[in-house]
Formats: structure tokens, sequence, C-alpha cells
């Protein structure tokens, strides 16, 4: 008798098993011909230079209040990822179904981004395409906070136990994802509303190993870095992070929705 395994079932394969629900990597999501095509497509022109990283986002930047402008991706942000992304059903449970937002951020050796949340402008699902070198995504807890009698929000010392349900000892945090390039990251559930993600502004990532790197078993090349004194020397890399945005307006409405308001 056959056996079928859903796509659910088979996203297991990829969890991350070690962190709290939910991180799954997937080595070679796509093929070197698709990343070096994607690498020749991005275009030179629409970088912003920021002080460790440069970015772009498409198909634009949200207005302040976290509204995006809709308007299509790019074809080559859309085939084969976005195309791939359906066949596992990764956006299946957000508002729009797709991705209507892609940021394209690039770490040249030695750069890196600050710890963060990416917080409730977008649906809570990531998923980041990894271009061109290896790098290390390290997850942090979110400092405790509370609010003071004024309703300030405190924010206590990052040692300070933090609430449940991610105090379970079982997890290992912090920790580090080695992204190989081609791979896949999906951030969801309480991995992207309860911890922080960030990248060391590091030439060198040390230290690589199975107790040290949460998707060690996972990875599709560990030899690579077994053989390197399990040193990972930076190179230039480039992320695709694909979302949904929750707010969108278009265009049209924009016009028409503002003028009979008036
Ligand atoms: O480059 C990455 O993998 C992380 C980027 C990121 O955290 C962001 O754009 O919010
Ligand atoms: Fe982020």
């Amino acid at each position: 008798m056959a056996h079928h395994l859903s796509v659910r079932d088979a996203l297991q394969l990829f969890r991350v098993a070690s962190l709290p629900p939910d991180f799954y990597y997937i080595p070679n999501f796509i093929s070197e011909e698709e990343e070096a095509s994607i690498l020749q497509k991005i275009p030179a022109q629409r970088w912003i230079s920021l002080s460790h990283r440069r970015l772009q986002a498409h198909p634009s930047t949200l207005t302040k209040n976290n509204t995006l402008l809709t308007a299509p991706l790019p074809p080559y942000l859309v085939n084969p990822v976005v195309e791939r992304f359906k066949a596992i059903d990764i956006f299946a449970n957000t508002p729009h179904k797709e991705p209507n937002h892609v940021l394209i951020n690039e770490y040249r050796r030695g750069q890196g981004i600050m710890p963060h949340e990416d917080g409730g402008a977008y649906a809570p699902v990531v998923a980041t395409v990894s271009l061109g070198a290896p790098i290390c995504l390290e997850i942090s807890r979110k400092p405790a906070s509370r609010e003071d009698e004024n309703g300030a929000t405190l924010q206590e010392p990052a040692d300070t136990p933090p609430s449940l349900p991610l105090s379970t000892p079982s997890y290992n945090i912090p920790t580090r994802i080695l992204q190989e390039p081609r791979s896949l990251l999906i951030t969801t559930g309480s991995a992207y509303t309860e911890l922080l993600h960030g990248i060391a502004p590091l030439e060198v990532d040390e230290d690589l190993g199975s107790a040290t790197v949460a998707n060690w078993d996972l990875l599709a090349e560990p030899y690579v870095f077994e053989e390197s004194g399990r040193r990972n020397e930076r190179d230039t890399r480039i992320s695709l992070t694909y979302r949904d945005v929750l707010k969108v307006s278009s265009a049209a409405s924009k016009v028409f929705g503002g003028l009979g308001k008036r």
C-alpha cells in the first residue's frame, strides 16, 4: 500500500526541532541556476544604503501607517520562488494567501542587522531565501517587559528569566541558524512573535557545530564547515524576505476612496 505524506507532514521533516515552534529550514530550495538568475536581476539602482547593510523593498516601501500600495511583485521574485511556496502552503493561512512584499537585504563581509522582531505590519510568517554565501542568524529571547505606573514600558535586562511558554528548559536559546545559499527559512508562530533575530556584524562565524547551530542536522553541506575548522568566512550574502502585509490599498481606492470622503 502506498503511503502519502501530506504537505504539512512533509514540512515537519524540516522543522528546527531544538527551537520553539516554528522555524523550518529547507536546504537547496532553489537551484544554482535559479540563484544566479535572481542575483543577476536584482536592480542595481534600487538599493537604499544603511550604515551596516543595504536593502530594497518590492513592490515598494510601506507607507507611514504600514500600508502597502498594492502592485505585482517583479516576475523574477515570483517565479520560481512564490510558485514553490504555494506547493508547500506556506502562506495558506495569511490574509492574502500569498506574499505581497519582499525586502531584499545585502550584507557584505562584516555587516549585520541588530536583533529585532518583524512586528505587526505583516502576517506572522516570513519566508527567507538566502543567496550568495552562508551566514548565521542569531536567535534570542525578547527581554521581558512590564509597564510602570505611568504606563511606560520598562525593558528588563536580557538575562531576566523570560515569560512562558519559551522558558521550557529544552530550548537552548540564544542560538544560531546557519543559512546556506539557496536555502529557505520559514519563521512563524511563536518563533515570529516571541523571539528576536539578528545578524552579528562579523567577518567570520566561528565554532560552528551541532552544539552551537540549531539547524545543523538539516544543513545540505555541514562538511564544508567541518573541513574549514568550524568556521565560515563571510562573503556577500543577499536575503529575499517574503511577507504578507496586512493593510493594503490600491491606487484606485486611494484616489476614489479619498474623493468620496470629502
Ligand atoms: O537577512 C535576513 O535574513 C534577515 C533580514 C531581516 O531580519 C529583516 O529584513 O527583517
Ligand atoms: Fe527581521
